[in-house]
């Protein structure tokens, strides 16, 4: 997916992703990172989804990266929060108390950038990424937080039905990209029919990636 495709997704309104409430396996199986209180969590590909709300009221400190600049700014006018704003060499830094936002492509990031995480909460972003990009991802995101924690939500289905994003990311596809970094546990799933792809059948799993 080119930069330009996620901007005119925002600057139309096109945001069937967009949950609008709190995901039920962050807000069921967040648990499961064993996370101390003041903890920070990496949401890459972030959007202005409400579970960085959610996350920032379990009292974590979030930092998240997203390509669009009109997203984040209905972020904090949503979180009412005022923030400040600084420019990058490729983007903007968002930031207020206990959160930052890189407006930026999350390939330029790095660990010096991204400062200490303790883990990842990726929905929406593995899935939103072709392919041909998602092994460099999945080795930058380690790279970048010495191999953080995460919990993965990721959709299954047969991809020749549906064109994506989101994008099928079978049980063999999570392994590929990340059984070598991580030991991974499947935590639940549950199938949908009336999801992004109507009348297809759809597996919406979540994964526990440690180290
Ligand atoms: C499927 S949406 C998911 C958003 C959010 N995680 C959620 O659950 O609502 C993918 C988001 O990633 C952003 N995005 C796509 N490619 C990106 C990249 N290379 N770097 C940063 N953000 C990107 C898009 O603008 C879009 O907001």
């Amino acid at each position: 997916m080119h930069e330009q495709f996620w901007h005119q997704k925002w600057e139309k309104d096109e945001i069937g992703f967009h949950e609008g409430e709190v995901n039920r396996f962050l807000y069921e199986y967040f648990d499961a990172l064993r996370l101390p209180v003041g903890a920070r969590v990496f949401v890459p590909l972030c959007g202005k989804t409400r579970d960085i709300a959610w996350l920032l009221d379990q009292g974590m400190k979030v930092v998240g990266a997203e390509l669009s600049e009109h997203a984040i700014k209905q972020l904090f006018a949503e979180l009412n929060i005022e923030p400040k704003v600084a420019a990058l060499a490729d983007g903007f830094h968002y930031s207020s108390t206990n959160i930052d936002i890189f407006v930026a492509n999350i390939f330029s990031l790095n660990s010096e950038l991204l400062g200490e995480v303790e883990a990842i909460y990726d929905r929406g972003a593995l899935v939103a990424l072709p392919e041909d990009i998602r092994t460099r991802y999945a080795q930058m995101l380690a790279s970048i937080t010495n191999q953080a924690s995460q919990l993965v939500v990721t959709y299954n289905y047969q991809q020749s039905q549906y064109s994506g994003p989101p994008f099928a990311l079978p049980e063999s596809e999570v392994e590929r990209l990340y059984a070598s970094t991580y030991g991974l546990k499947k935590l639940a799933s549950r199938q949908e029919t009336e999801g992004f792809a109507k009348g297809i059948a759809v597996e919406n799993a979540v994964w526990l990636l440690e180290k």
